[in-house]
């Protein structure tokens, strides 16, 4: 039944509270709500917060969020991880039903005397509901007494009731800013309705903000000599890279399956279906003789080398995110022991695994259906094994292939014990299985990012991902994968695999590169493929990343500074603070992010806080002039500031406004990062 004062469409919520909202510690959200009543008599809302532990914390006052909406909302950050409840509160609210009337009477003459008695009334009754819980100050510290705040209330009641005044000074202490606040912390509430709990999943800070490498640790130390001569790199060589990526500035080093890879119908390079007798494989082409999902590659080394390289990731702080590709090369020991874990076709043959258009020949899919409990149970052992060799994150293969309700359960079983442990979802489908594979669990997942290049694109898909779905899904903006290399990048040269960086580390808190990047690698197999020729997945890619940074080639010192830029500035470590600022030009993009500064009582506003604008030329091949329109209050700023902005690639400082000029020569610099200044020079 609907309450006595309606409380409907309230948010984050996700499908009517099946599944939990998603935030990280200390992540700042909205919670709103649509509250109304009948007649004309105002309402108020507010919410309140239960902790995991239980413990219920006081009503934060919520705002209309545009006079006439009956639009509700209010700002929150829980500051730590869990599952905490919140429910919305609606109230009818007599004193702003009573200011409301008397600011039409009093000024009018009318009634005077009793309307000030009824608000008088009205203040000593606010007065008499005080209590000490709700008095700590709007930013939570030094909260004053009770006592003061009630003799404050009184003191408005003793005032509208003092005849040797003006009728219109009696009223204007209750119209004063200082007792609205007042009434915000300890409002008059009558018929106070309340909503369901609804529930927030808190989790560990990685889930919303990192940067990710991607890298094949069988190719660094590796050699190649031509066909029948190569060899593979291994753990111990592949740590000799992690200082390099770690000075980068990343943090997650995410490693493709790194167990034995089948024989049988091997991949031989270029995706080729006649492999010659060193190509080692795809990775993807889990198990062989040497073991299955809970074994290292021999050629990478033992379980202590890859204890080693984790201990050596952490040391330099970062985490491995491995791979969770739940396929089977036909080697596999599970296709001997676990044949009822396949489909089987008439002939007594095992279909490949396809994603199409893609097809998998080098391994068979697992049938979820056939023998459910005893796959699980080996998934989820195979899972704790690698979590007990210290891998916090998994990425998870092609999970749009597997039940949802697998998912779900397998994550809640995680969870249930090892909460920081965190899953990437790589589901590269349509958006309904995408959307729902956030909703039960997964923490974050990969995007359509990649295939976003026009402005109008970004700026839809962008604010879509940091609005509309941030409350269930939480991206990942690759610029690059194994398999994929957008025309974008094969054609736009370096400035292109600058601009797509930029816009990644910048617009989203999780952003991830596959190596190669910073060499600019752009061919592929063949024109109009999304594919690399010579594609990491079926053979070893030594690179001279040295070499290519003695001679300025490669992108390494530039992406450096971005991942510097995000780890400096906290607004960028945030989803749900992304505004897109209107550019006259259909070539260069706006946006801005902002954390804003502690609360100030006294201005009753908060401080600017940390601010960033990012002004981008989308075209890589050319120079584009055009004027940036500010929404200057999304920046913390009057409409009619002036003030000054740093560029954090050119070093160079401007006077700005609410218009700007700004030209950007992609082969020079393709963006501003802009911080704005608290106080100009
Ligand atoms: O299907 P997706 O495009 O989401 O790609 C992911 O899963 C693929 C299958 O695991 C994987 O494909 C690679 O491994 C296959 C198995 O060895 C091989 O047949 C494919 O040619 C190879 O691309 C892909 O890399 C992964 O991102």
């Amino acid at each position: 039944m609907i309450g006595r004062i309606p409380i409907t469409d309230i948010s984050p919520v996700v499908d009517c509270g099946q599944w939990p909202a998603k935030a990280v510690a200390g992540e700042t959200f909205e919670v709103s709500a649509t509250v109304f009543r009948e007649g004309h008599d105002a309402v108020a809302a507010g919410v309140v917060l239960t902790a995991p532990d239980g413990q219920r914390g006081r009503l934060r006052p919520m705002r209309e969020t545009a006079p006439g909406t009956d639009r509700w909302a209010v700002e929150v950050c829980l500051p730590s991880e869990g599952d905490w409840l919140y429910r919305v509160e609606a109230w009818s609210d007599p004193i702003a039903s009573w200011l409301h009337d008397a600011d039409i009477k009093i000024p009018r003459g009318l009634d005077t005397d009793l309307m000030c008695e009824e608000g008088a009334r009205l203040f000593e009754r606010a007065a008499r509901a005080v209590r000490q819980a709700d008095c700590p100050a709007p930013d939570g510290a030094n909260g004053e007494s009770a006592c003061g705040h009630r003799a404050a209330l009184l003191g408005v009641a003793a005032r509208l009731r003092d005849e040797d005044l003006d009728p219109r000074a009696r009223l204007s202490i209750a119209q004063l800013p200082e007792t609205a606040s007042l009434l915000a912390a300890h409002p008059l509430r009558e018929l106070v309705t309340r909503s369901r709990q609804q529930k927030v999943r808190v989790s560990r800070r990685r889930a919303l903000y990192g940067s990710w490498y991607e890298f094949f640790p069988r190719s660094e130390g590796a050699v190649v000599n031509g066909v029948g001569a190569s060899k593979s790199g291994n753990f111990q060589t592949a740590a000799k890279r992690l200082p390099a990526i770690a000075k980068m500035g990343f943090d997650v080093v995410y490693l493709p399956p790194i167990h034995p890879i089948g024989h049988t119908f091997r991949k031989g390079r270029n995706n080729t279906l006649n492999p010659e007798p060193d190509d080692p494989g795809s990775p993807w082409a889990i198990g062989s003789e040497d073991g299955g999902h809970d074994a290292v590659h021999p050629d990478l080394g033992t379980i202590d080398d890859f204890d080693d390289f984790v201990g050596r990731t952490r040391e330099l702080g970062m985490e491995v995110a491995l791979d969770f590709a739940l396929q089977c090369s036909p080697d596999h020991p599970w296709v001997k022991e676990h044949p009822e874990w396949f489909t089987v076709r008439a002939d007594g043959t095992i279909a490949y695994a396809e994603n199409p258009p893609k097809k998998y020949q080098d391994i068979y899919p697992l049938n979820f259906d056939k023998d459910p409990e005893g796959l699980y149970a080996e998934i989820k052992r195979v899972l704790r094994h690698w979590m007990d060799h210290g891998v916090r994150i998994f990425r998870v293969d092609n999970p749009h292939t597997k039940p949802v309700a697998f998912w779900e359960r397998l994550m809640a079983d995680i969870h249930a014990t090892d909460p920081d442990v965190l899953f990437l979802s790589e589901a590269f489908t349509r958006p309904p299985m995408l959307h729902a594979l956030g909703k039960i669990g997964f923490h974050q997942s990969y995007t359509y990012y990649t295939w976003k290049n026009s402005k109008w694109d970004v700026e839809d898909y962008l604010a879509e991902l940091s609005h509309a779905t941030s409350h269930f899904l939480r991206p990942n903006l690759f610029v690059n994968t194994p398999d994929i290399l957008h025309e974008y990048l094969q054609h736009g040269g370096v400035p292109a695999f600058k601009i797509r960086a930029v816009l990644a580390a910048t617009a989203s808190p999780t952003w991830g590169v596959y190596s190669g990047y910073e060499l600019a690698e752009n061919v592929p197999v063949r024109p109009g493929s999304e594919e690399y020729l010579d594609s990491e997945k079926y053979q070893y890619r030594p690179r001279d990343w040295v070499t290519a940074e003695r001679e300025g080639r490669s992108l390494a010192p530039f992406i450096t500074h971005l991942n510097l830029f995000r780890r400096a500035h906290p607004a960028l470590q945030e989803l749900r603070n992304l505004r897109f600022h209107r550019v006259d030009q259909p070539d260069i993009i706006c946006f801005s992010k902002r954390l804003p500064g502690a609360y100030d009582a006294a201005t009753r506003r908060h401080g600017l806080g940390d601010v960033v604008i990012a002004v981008i030329n989308l075209d890589p091949h050319h120079t584009h002039e055009a004027t940036v329109d500010l929404d200057l209050p999304a920046l913390g700023l009057d409409w009619n500031a002036e003030f000054v902005v740093d560029d954090e690639f050119s070093g160079e400082s401007y006077r700005w406004r609410q218009n700007n000029y700004v030209r950007l020569d992609p082969h020079i610099q393709p963006a501003h990062l802009l911080t704005v200044r608290a106080s100009p020079r």
